[in-house]
């Protein structure tokens, strides 16, 4: 009789980014390098690359709600993370299929605007996040201006931080790491880790580049990946601070601007780096 291997499996609620750097495609390749069997429902359809967002096609809501029926109907996602999701309406769906499903270690990566400055989200759908998916919610993964928009204030200190990711716990997410990479004014970047209890904070260099074309969505991937695989959120954070870490630093040439970062670094880093796609580049 043939066996039949387990694997944990991450699902991924989100946008398609067709450069391959950021939302669903980002998504992917991190479960796949991180272990997971991956999943994809697509919210909408960008066409981007890295010299920014060209286009942006959201899917119909029924669209979305068939792709979830499908999950649920008949694969149990381990875990499973939102990033792009456009509108009130696919926020909505998302929240009543998570809640239908009994789906669990739900991570919400609040994405709202590319770098460059295209939107991702209604500005109205903001209130809908808040109202039906953080309460959902395992971790959520803001960035500073995400946890601005969230809370509704300034982010200039540690201490402004703090008191926002109270805020977002009071919304009723478990956890919430408010992540660093905007905070220019620094060397060192910290992501700030808050389960209602105690502050962590997680540091590291900041590599001086411009490939960061989907940090954000590569992180809460990674994030999910491990949830999926049964670790702890505390285990979790720090395993995808060192994937992000890794896939930033082992800069890829990519496309002629903001590049995408390296999914393959982190596997290849413990295997040795000495095997790996890039060999075949050099
Ligand atoms: N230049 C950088 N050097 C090192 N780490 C970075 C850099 N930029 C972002 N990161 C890390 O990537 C992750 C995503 O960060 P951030 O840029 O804040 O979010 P987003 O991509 O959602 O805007 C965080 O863990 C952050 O610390
Ligand atoms: C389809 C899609 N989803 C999300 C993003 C934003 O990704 P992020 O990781 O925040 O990185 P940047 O794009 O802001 O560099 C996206 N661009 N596209």
């Amino acid at each position: 009789m043939a066996f039949l291997a387990k694997v944990s499996k991450a699902l991924t609620i989100a946008g398609s980014d067709c450069g391959g750097g950021a939302g669903i495609q980002a998504d992917l390749k991190t479960f796949q390098e991180l272990g997971a069997y991956g999943m994809s429902v697509i919210t909408a359809v960008t066409a981007q690359n890295t010299l920014g967002v060209q286009g942006v096609y959201p899917m119909e809501a029924a669209a979305v709600i068939r792709q979830l029926d499908s999950i649920g109907e008949d694969l149990t996602p381990d875990a499973i993370k939102t990033g792009m999701l456009f509108s009130a309406e696919i926020i909505q769906a998302v929240s009543a299929k998570v809640k239908q499903y009994g789906w669990k270690n739900l991570v919400i990566d609040p994405v709202m605007v590319a770098k460059g400055g295209s939107s991702l989200l209604q500005q109205e759908a903001i209130q809908s996040l808040i109202k039906h998916l953080i309460p959902l919610a395992l971790v959520t993964t803001p960035n500073i201006p995400e946890a601005e928009l969230l809370t509704r204030m300034p982010i200039r200190t540690l201490h402004d931080r703090e008191e926002a990711a109270k805020r977002i716990i009071q919304m009723g997410s478990q956890y919430v790491v408010i992540k660093g990479g905007h905070d220019t004014g620094k060397d060192g970047i910290i992501d700030l880790v808050y389960d209602g209890g105690h502050f962590a904070y997680m540091e590291s260099k900041r590599i001086d580049t411009q490939h960061t074309h989907g940090t954000g969505c590569t992180y809460s991937a990674a994030v999910t990946a491990e949830l999926a695989s049964g670790k702890t959120v505390d285990e979790a954070v720090r395993t995808a601070k060192g994937f992000i870490q890794a896939a930033i630093e082992d800069q890829l040439s990519i496309g002629g601007g903001h590049g995408p970062t390296n999914h393959f670094a982190y596997q290849r880093r413990m295997r040795g780096a000495a095997t790996g796609p890039q060999r075949f580049l050099q």
